[in-house]
């Protein structure tokens, strides 16, 4: 069982038993049946940026919400002026159920666990095959939160024209992580642009990358409209590029899917993650771990898995791999 200690967030996924179990609350069924129904595409210190029947409105949490949080990705019910016109504020009365819920916890300067993006069914992990060099345990750090969070991994390899990607395409080969090789170059030809969206089509992404990889130039080929809002002041946002710390959820041209651009990350705290979950994405590792000890970190000497692999019952190098993410929640040097 996953404990989240004060989470105010984890309302969401779990309905909570009534103690006393002779009041039902009432206030359960939305009161708010006239409320309109939004997608979060930005938060910015406490307002959020909604799109509601292909408005943008800005909004904040009502009250009735309490300390529960509302993300970019989020669903959400708003009431009060829904105009969007200049000024005006309007008021977020729920959030709903999540699909999904990426989290990262305990930066070297951000000890809380964060809430990163609800709802996205995959994660572009975004690695620069140089300047910076590819950072393999961020990579595996990436892929442990999104497989925790039940998010689907992407690689997407960039500045192509500077190294070869051979290393990284073998060593994840393994993982059986789809990867895609480009380039700057590639990217405003067309071609590679093209590949990326296939790999985006109908689905909503999140973007993730270490500062400098070519995140950016990424998503401007991706979403055109990007590019002018990000001259010098977001027109989505109306606020400048610099303050950005929030991911911004962006509509992939004909309603092809969704990419949410997050801030450049140097790390990716991973001290809520729970293997029994990471496992679940080993669907050929996962009956093996009937035999766990409970509570089994499938890193330990007890750890069912070897013999099931030494039985032949799945490939020794999945096995290597999984170990080598689960590792990764230990934080070492330089993460
Ligand atoms: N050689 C090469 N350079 C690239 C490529 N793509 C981007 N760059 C350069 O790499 C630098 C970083 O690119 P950005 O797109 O701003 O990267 P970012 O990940 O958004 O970086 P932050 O804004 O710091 O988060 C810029 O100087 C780009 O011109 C590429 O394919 N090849
Ligand atoms: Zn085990």
């Amino acid at each position: 069982m996953r404990r989240y200690g004060k989470n105010p967030d984890e309302d969401d996924v779990r309905v909570r038993p009534n103690r006393k179990g002779n009041r039902p609350r009432t206030n359960i069924r939305p009161k708010h049946e006239d409320a309109a129904e939004g997608l979060v595409l930005t938060v910015d210190r406490g307002r959020l940026t909604c799109l509601i029947e292909g408005r943008t409105v800005t909004a904040m949490k009502a009250r009735e919400l309490g300390r529960k949080s509302a993300v970019v990705g989020d669903r959400v019910a708003v009431v009060g002026d829904l105009s969007g016109a200049k000024d005006t504020l309007a008021r977020i009365v729920r959030v709903e159920p999540r699909t999904s819920t990426l989290r990262r916890t305990a930066d070297d300067d951000d000890p809380f666990e964060r809430v990163v993006v609800a709802n996205a069914d995959q994660l572009a992990i975004v690695t620069a095959l140089a300047d910076p060099e590819p950072r393999p345990r961020l990579i595996d750090r990436c892929l442990v939160a999104a497989y925790d969070a039940g998010l689907e991994p992407l690689l997407v390899l960039t500045k192509s024209d500077l190294a070869s990607a051979d290393a990284l395409l073998e060593s994840y080969g393994t993982l059986g992580v789809p990867a895609i090789v480009t380039n700057r170059d590639e990217l405003t030809d067309g071609s590679a642009a093209e590949q990326v969206r296939e790999a985006l089509k109908g689905r909503m992404t999140a973007f993730v990358g270490h500062s400098g990889v070519g995140k950016t130039t990424l998503v401007n080929a991706l979403v055109p409209e990007r590019r002018r809002a990000t001259g010098n002041v977001n027109a989505v946002t109306g606020r400048g590029r610099h303050t950005t710390t929030s991911a911004l959820a962006l509509p992939l041209p004909g309603d092809a899917g969704w990419v949410i651009d997050t801030p450049g990350v140097r790390s990716f705290g991973l001290a809520h993650i729970d293997p029994s979950r990471v496992i679940h994405a080993f669907p050929d590792l996962e009956p093996g771990t009937v035999d766990c000890p409970r509570a089994c970190s499938h890193d330990e000497q007890d750890c069912a898995l070897d013999q099931w692999v030494a039985d032949g019952h799945a490939d020794p190098a999945r096995l290597h791999s999984l170990r080598r993410l689960l590792s990764t929640r230990e934080r070492r040097e330089g993460d």
